[in-house]
């Protein structure tokens, strides 16, 4: 497959060292972090040198581990107890990814499960290190499903357009929203794809464009402020996104900037498609109103890039990180076990059956 192999989180150096590939400084330099402690993990989360939904939660899911295996406790309480301080430490690096909970909570079942069976802080340690690497080896196989889900909605010659980025280096391989034109592309279907830039980090300029370019995909660099026009022109027939968390009914939240997208894809008669791993969808939230939104720097808008200011000083900034999609511009929720149409009260719930 003409996928950019890169893995951006494993577990090296005889375990005992996170290596990420740090996010925040492609596509120009190409680096890994060596991460070995909990507070690092969490600022490589909290600084997006590791992002997008799955690979959080791959990250926290080795983090807490690395964690509970540096503890010296000897007796299975006081082992629990080190855990769960580094568990809650962890999810407090974001707040609305749900793969950050939804990979911790799996961890704390696994180990209260082999704590029923087994009162061997080891072998404890060993039953964590087997989830983390499951969670990691499921997400590939899931993100391969979705990505063929969605190419049996997609045409050869057809132009797509994605926000921020849902591609391999967001997930363990394959993407979410970048699976289908990995694997379309594989079967040469020439997708023209335009990748929105997505400021205020531009994860669309940066790394999209960066992955695709590097797969041989046929990619067009975009303004946000432009995809009204390219929809407008007829270069675009599917809007292809990730999310961070889906409410019960649909709602998705991911990137700033992608609820514009699908309004002006209602506008133009676009399908509008959301590409979801089960692990991102959180049946606790009824709608998009229980979405956590988080609140970002004002230096990601007025500095970040740019050795030039680009705003006064003390100006006002307001940088939400994401926003929530309406469930009735959502064409249709691609997911590992199947595409959910609306209604998605019903369709969603149908998927965990
Ligand atoms: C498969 S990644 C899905 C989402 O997490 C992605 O679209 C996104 O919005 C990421 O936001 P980020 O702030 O870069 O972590």
């Amino acid at each position: 497959m003409a996928i950019n192999v890169i893995q951006s989180v494993k577990l090296e150096d005889n375990l005992n060292t996170l290596v990420l590939l740090d996010q925040t400084v492609l596509p120009g330099k190409t680096e890994f972090l060596d991460l070995t402690t909990q507070e690092e993990i969490w600022e490589a989360i909290f600084e997006l040198k590791v992002r997008g939904a799955p690979a959080i939660g791959i990250a926290a899911a080795y983090g807490v581990y690395l964690a509970a295996k540096s503890s010296a406790a000897e007796n299975v309480d006081e082992f629990y107890q080190d855990f769960k301080k580094a568990k809650d430490y962890l999810a407090t690096s974001r707040p609305t990814a749900v793969n950050l909970f939804w990979a911790l909570d799996r961890m704390e079942r696994r180990l209260k499960e082999e704590t029923e069976r087994n009162k061997d802080v080891e072998a404890l340690k060993n039953a964590l290190l087997e989830e983390a690497h499951a969670i990691r080896d499921e997400d590939e196989e899931v993100c391969k499903t979705i990505g063929e889900h969605a190419l049996t909605l997609l045409k050869p010659e057809m132009g797509i357009l994605t926000h921020c980025n849902a591609g391999t280096i967001a997930t363990a391989k394959y993407g979410t929203a970048l699976a289908p034109i990995y694997l379309g592309t594989e079967q040469d279907y020439n997708f023209k794809v335009y990748a929105d830039e997505t400021r205020p980090l531009l994860q669309g300029a940066r790394l999209t464009a960066w992955e695709l370019e590097q797969a041989g995909v046929d990619v067009t660099l975009i303004c946000d402020n432009m995809a009204s026009i390219v929809m407008k022109e007829g270069k675009v027939q599917a809007v292809l996104v990730g999310c961070d968390r889906v409410a019960q009914n649909g709602d998705t939240a991911n990137k700033i900037g992608t609820s514009g997208v699908a309004i002006l894809a209602k506008h133009y008669n676009i399908p509008f498609y959301v590409c979801a791993p089960l692990s991102t969808i959180d049946l606790n939230c009824k709608n998009g109103d229980d979405i956590e939104i988080e609140n970002r720097g004002a230096e990601e808008v007025t500095a970040k890039w740019y050795s030039e200011r680009m705003a006064p000083e003390e100006v006002n900034v307001y940088n939400p990180a994401f926003d929530v999609t309406d469930h009735s511009l959502i064409t249709a929720i691609i997911t590992e076990k199947g595409i959910a149409y609306p209604d998605y009260q019903d369709s969603l719930k149908k998927l965990f059956d």
